[in-house]
């Protein structure tokens, strides 16, 4: 079992406050992702947890007891809080075989010679590299070096198990199967795991949540499909998704039954029940709309009275689907159809949005405004 706290966690670098008041709890048995780009505090953050940096603020609990209080200088050393770690760079010692790099921890443990080779046997075939067993670091490229650090420390059956990046180095096909492999490796063992990662896919599908992090500061803690349908504001909306949600500005008028938004794409009525609690005071402000790509459909002839007439920009087949970009007034929207589709260039079409399922923000705040439903 193993749950973490963060509370009102400050870390300086010099001058540079790098994590500011960062609160976060990962319940036992979270595969939790914090996620954002570059630069904004995420290893800072396992790095905190793991115990190799010291916060200037701020305490940790682990399982209820304090591994980390600040203000009193207290820090528990690495080897007293009950985790593993993977980085990026794997760390693994140059003169053992991958075998015995894998059973070093465990012969550590002193766990009984059947065991450490099923738990071997276990971790080659979950990151499959039991033909490289026999192996040096040297011998083995830097995909297959990271998947040796991963089964290492799966092998050691943590309760807590930290990543950052652990995927870099793999290439595309790999990287999949290696996602599917953690995911399953959470279900069955049931370990809590912080995950680092800057790719939103990565986040989406493996994490049962995930938190949004810019410059140092964290935006949302949520479910991987709630930050996805109703991001609290345009940073984290443009942050998730791929191809990005479009955006459109236009006009919100708010009365006694709901909010009006007028933009190129016409006027949307929004009932009071699909509000947030973040509307502006003013009764007319700027809105923006925010319109996942497979939530506009495309007709080539007119389907009903509300359908927006657009103009294609450019069509691009991928196989299973094709991305439509089309023009409306001076907006550019991407709409993914499934299946192949041709249009030839500045043909005519229709859209029709789903008004239920889109969001929209504030423009001043940037806050979201109405929930995807
Ligand atoms: N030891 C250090 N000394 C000074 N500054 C540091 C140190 N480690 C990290 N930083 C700075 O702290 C900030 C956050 O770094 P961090 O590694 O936590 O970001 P990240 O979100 O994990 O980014 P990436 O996805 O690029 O790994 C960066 O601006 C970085 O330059």
């Amino acid at each position: 079992m193993s749950k973490i706290e963060l509370k009102h966690i400050d870390k300086y670098y010099g001058k540079n406050h790098i994590l500011k008041d960062v609160n976060l709890t990962i319940e036992d048995g979270d595969f939790m992702t914090l996620l954002g780009p570059s630069g904004c505090g995420k290893t800072t953050t396992l790095r905190v947890v793991s115990g190799l940096e010291k916060p200037q603020n701020g305490t940790i609990l682990m399982n209820g007891k304090e591994i980390v209080n600040a203000a009193e200088a207290h820090f528990a050393p690495p080897s007293e809080r009950d985790l593993n770690l993977v980085f990026q760079s794997y760390a693994l010692w140059p003169h053992m075989t991958v075998r015995e790099n894998i059973a070093f921890g465990l012969n550590i443990q002193k766990l009984p010679k059947d065991e450490v080779d099923r738990r071997i046997e276990d971790a080659l075939a979950r990151m499959q590299i039991g033909q490289y067993v026999d192996r040096y670091p040297s011998e083995l490229s830097g995909g297959q070096q990271q998947r040796v650090a991963i089964a290492r420390a799966i092998a050691s059956e943590p309760h807590l198990l930290l990543m950052d990046e652990p995927l870099s180095n793999l290439d595309a096909k790999l990287r999949v199967d290696m996602r599917s492999e953690l995911k399953r490796l959470h279900i069955e063992t049931g370990t809590t795991m912080i995950y680092v990662t800057h790719d939103q896919v990565e986040a989406l599908t493996m994490s049962t949540k995930i938190a949004i992090f810019k410059e140092g500061v964290i935006v949302q803690v949520d479910h991987p499909l709630e930050l996805y349908n109703n991001p609290v504001n345009l940073y984290v909306a443009d942050f998730i998704g791929n191809p990005s949600i479009n955006f459109a500005d236009g006009k919100a008028e708010v009365g006694p039954d709901g909010m009006t938004v007028t933009s190129p794409l016409g006027k949307m009525v929004f009932p009071k029940k699909d509000l947030t609690d973040m509307l502006p005071k003013e009764k007319s402000f700027d809105a923006v709309l925010g319109i996942r790509p497979e939530q506009l459909s495309i007709n080539t002839t007119r389907q009903s009275p509300s359908d927006i007439e657009a103009h294609i920009y450019t069509s691009m087949p991928a196989g299973s689907e094709t991305l439509v970009t089309v023009k409306v007034g001076g907006v550019s929207l991407v709409i993914k159809a499934l299946g192949i589709t041709h249009y030839n260039p500045d043909q005519v079409v229709y859209l029709s949005i789903d008004l239920n399922k889109i969001n929209v923000f504030d423009k001043k705040s940037t806050n979201l405004i109405k929930y995807s439903v």
